[in-house]
């Protein structure tokens, strides 16, 4: 869990706790397993609960205890988690939501959307990847890496969302993504594409450009 800016999308540079549940259904997380994975870009070390300020919550009220334990006190504004991961649909419920919710917090939600959600969430970004079919209905925002040989954004473009982004693949390798040139031609192919099908819009992975979390 984490406390920065939201780095993509339509609420890019609005401040949130991040909250990364760990586990996913499209890759176990462990490199060996990458090239055989339905999802096999992901930029996060999904494994294990040892992460910044990680642990095993065993009920929710103790993990909302933790994330509201990273909002800054007085500070104005409406405090903000996101949860993602990992797959967090794997494991977020309503439970934890309403939780969050009697604690001031507004939530949102990062999905690969492959998965029924629980409901009351207050902003749900669908991710889709690979051959995966989606079986979120709406999303606030659709926001898709691209390229992907198997999830071009013709696939998408009638799926009911509010915003529709496309986020340029970066290389799995977080520390040199900011600037190699797999991301860099991936931004420029993203970027002809939005100007051709102007129903998208391109979002950058800001955090990455700024050097934080
Ligand atoms: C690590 S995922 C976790 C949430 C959820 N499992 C999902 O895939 O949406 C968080 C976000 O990072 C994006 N992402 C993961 N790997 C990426 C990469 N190599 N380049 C660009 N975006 C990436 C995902 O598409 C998703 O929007
Ligand atoms: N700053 C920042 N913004 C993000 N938006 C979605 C992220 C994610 O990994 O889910 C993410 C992330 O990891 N960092
Ligand atoms: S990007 Fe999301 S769906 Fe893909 S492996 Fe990572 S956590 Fe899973
Ligand atoms: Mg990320």
């Amino acid at each position: 869990m984490f406390y920065s800016l939201q780095g993509e999308g339509a609420r890019s540079g609005r401040a949130a706790v991040f909250c990364r549940f760990s586990k996913c259904n499209l890759w176990t997380g462990r490199e060996q397993d990458r090239k055989a994975a339905v999802c096999n870009f992901c930029d996060t070390d999904i494994v294990g609960t040892d992460g910044q300020n990680g642990g095993i919550f065993t009920g929710a009220l103790a993990l909302v205890d933790a994330v509201t334990a990273l909002w800054p006190d007085n500070a104005g504004g409406k405090p903000y988690v996101i949860c993602t991961g990992g797959e967090p649909a794997l494991q977020l419920d309503e439970e934890l939501i309403s939780c969050f919710h009697d604690s001031g917090f507004e939530v949102g939600i990062e999905t690969n959307g492959t998965l029924p959600l629980p409901n009351g969430l207050d902003w749900i970004c669908v991710s889709p990847k690979g051959s995966a079919q989606v079986v979120v209905e709406h999303c606030n925002e659709l926001k898709l890496v691209y390229p992907q040989a198997l999830a071009p954004p013709e696939r998408f473009q009638n799926l009911s969302a509010e915003n529709y982004f496309l986020s340029p693949m970066a290389s799995p390798n977080v520390a040199d993504s900011a600037l190699d040139a797999f991301k860099q031609e991936n931004t420029r192919k993203a970027l002809e594409y939005c100007l051709v099908h102007p129903q998208w819009r391109l979002t950058l992975q800001m955090h990455k450009l700024l050097g934080i979390d």
